[in-house]
């Protein structure tokens, strides 16, 4: 399995949000890492085909990214996912699997499998709007499963958890790298450094950093705040 990206590059006006990026990703769990504006969240938006691409291209296993396919491989967990607040965790998940054209006996099954996975299924008829954060954070990741994808990106997933949430949702996304490809964003360093198992850090649309990160390179979040340095001041 593998997802290459070819000098890539998107532009907003005389924005370059994500420019000329190249790489080759293999299964495992990959933590992109960058300021608010690197262009985290418009380089998964092109990973995931949402967002055409000015020039270069995305394949995963020589499948192109605007092909159906292609999508049918991948699960995408957007910054601001919108819940049904009204919906229970099933009802949401079925509703999601349907618009994925799961068919209904299958959805079920795939559903309650995902519940539990994600630690939900004594909550899976409750409402939304009484999950937590952490829930819905959970909730957002087993609908991103529901069609069993070999590429799983995930925009800030994080965002928002407690710390006993962090370290189950550390302990799922580890066990889903294990057979697939996970990008996850954020820039929040202790967020990633013990999940991750190649540092992918972006400044400016570009990658400015790329591999594995260990304790004898020192501490990487003095690392990264030295890459955003001569930005305190501006
Ligand atoms: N739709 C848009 N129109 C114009 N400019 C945009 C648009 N989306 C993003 N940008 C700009 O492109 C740059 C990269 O944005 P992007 O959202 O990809 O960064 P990010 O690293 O995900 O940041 P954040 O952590 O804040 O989400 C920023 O300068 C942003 O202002």
């Amino acid at each position: 399995m593998e997802l290459i990206i070819d000098r890539l590059t998107k532009q907003y006006h005389s924005k370059i949000a994500v420019d000329r990026i190249s790489i080759k990703l293999q299964q495992g769990v990959y933590g992109l890492l960058g300021a608010n504006g690197a262009g985290k969240t418009t380089m998964m938006r092109l990973v995931c085909g949402v967002l055409k691409p000015d020039s270069g291209t995305v394949t995963l296993d020589h499948l192109d990214v605007s092909t159906e396919e292609y999508r049918a491989k991948i699960g995408y967990l957007p910054q601001d996912f919108g819940y049904y607040p009204d919906f229970t965790g099933m009802d949401f998940l079925l509703y999601m699997a349907a618009l994925k054209g799961i068919k209904k006996k299958r959805a079920k099954h795939r559903a309650n499998e995902l519940l539990e996975l994600v630690s939900l299924r004594e909550e899976a008829g409750k409402k939304i709007k009484n999950y937590s954060g952490g829930m819905k954070q959970r909730l957002g990741i087993a609908q991103a499963l529901l069609n069993q994808p070999q590429l799983l990106v995930l925009d800030e997933p994080t965002a928002g958890l407690d710390p006993k949430e962090r370290v189950r949702f550390r302990n799922l996304i580890a066990e889903i790298g294990k057979e697939n490809i996970v990008i996850l964003s954020t820039h929040i360093v202790s967020d990633i450094e013990h999940i991750a198992d190649t540092i992918l850090m972006m400044k400016d649309g570009q990658f400015i950093y790329q591999g594995k990160w260990d304790e004898s390179q020192g501490d990487l979040e003095k690392f990264y705040l030295k890459q955003f340095e001569e930005n305190v001041y501006e």
